[in-house]
């Protein structure tokens, strides 16, 4: 695909976006084929994950259609501030910093109703205007699905590192996951890998695995595709608790199997973006490839 060519106000913009990241060393986009496979679960427990293992750590919430990240670490009712007229994250104890579009809506239970440019210029400014301070992971919550509006917003990002793509076992989510694919390598991401959630449930009172939307096909596809399988999350009721109590489950309860397979997923992650560079080139080849 041929480079398109900027004009001179898209260039100060991408260089106003570029100077607010330029103190966050790496950018995680999580992605998913459609809406309610975990996507927003997966990028809290993540950031949550990451900081806990001593990063600074800051989560942004760009899923416009539904912003529940807010809810997901209780901040919900929080005010935005302002300095130097640039927006400061709300601070989650002990050190994640969180920033989501939510906060700029009126009333929480109000829905994002802009239309397409106005939306993506409030997103764009919105990007721009956070001083997030020094980072060393952002985790950004993506809108369902690989529509336009998800592109847009995946453009707005000059400096991702790359993406994760949440699927659940169910062929319709695993074919979305696929899609997901395609879509990072459209937009020059490369793939960190996939995360199976919502895989096989555990019963709370006698420990069997049940699998209810059948198991191990995010596993397969990831093999198929080759992309790196980050690991599978268990449908857990404690996961729900957790979120609907503003506590992500691997604080509220580090000890269940999902906290276990998140803390897993999250080391990966880091992992990969710290000491495999040479996977993400090999991703981010075969995505220039697939634009060709
Ligand atoms: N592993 C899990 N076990 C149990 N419940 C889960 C799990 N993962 C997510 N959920 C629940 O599923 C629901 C949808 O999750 P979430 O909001 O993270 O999905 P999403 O993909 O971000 O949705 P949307 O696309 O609508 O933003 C929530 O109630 C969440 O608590």
């Amino acid at each position: 695909m041929a480079a398109p060519v900027l004009s001179a106000e898209q260039i100060e913009e991408e260089t106003r976006l570029r100077e607010t990241l330029a103190n966050i060393k790496h950018v995680i986009i999580v992605l998913s084929g459609k809406g309610g496979v975990g996507k927003s679960t997966v990028s809290s427990n993540l950031a949550e994950a990451l900081s806990m293992s001593g990063f600074q750590v800051g989560i942004m919430d760009l899923d416009i259609t539904g912003p529940n990240i807010p809810k997901m670490f209780h901040v919900e009712d929080e005010k935005l501030l302002v300095e130097n007229d640039k927006l400061i994250p709300v601070q989650v104890p002990p050190s994640l910093k969180l920033m989501s579009m939510a906060f700029l809506l009126p009333s929480k239970d109000d829905a994002v109703m802009w239309r397409g440019p106005v939306k993506m210029g409030a997103v764009r400014q919105f990007i721009e205007d956070v001083n997030w301070g020094s980072l060393d992971y952002l985790v950004i919550d993506m809108p369902p699905g690989t529509g336009d509006e998800a592109l847009s917003i995946v453009q707005l990002i000059p400096k991702a590192d790359g993406a994760v793509i949440v699927t659940t076992p169910q062929d319709v989510a695993l074919l979305d996951s696929r899609k997901s694919v395609t879509f990072a390598a459209q937009t020059g991401i490369p793939v960190i890998g996939i995360v199976e959630n919502m895989s096989g449930f555990v019963c709370p009172h006698c420990g069997e695995t049940i699998d209810i939307f059948k198991s191990g096909g995010g596993e397969a596809t990831a093999k198929d595709i080759g992309v790196q399988f980050l690991g599978k999350v268990p449908l857990e009721p404690g996961v729900v608790a957790s979120g609907d109590n503003g506590m992500p489950i691997v604080v509220a309860n580090p000890e269940s199997a999902s906290a276990k397979a998140f803390q897993k997923i999250a080391e990966k992650v880091i992992k990969t973006i710290e000491n495999e560079q040479k996977y993400l080139e090999e991703q981010r080849k075969k995505a220039q490839e697939k634009n060709q």
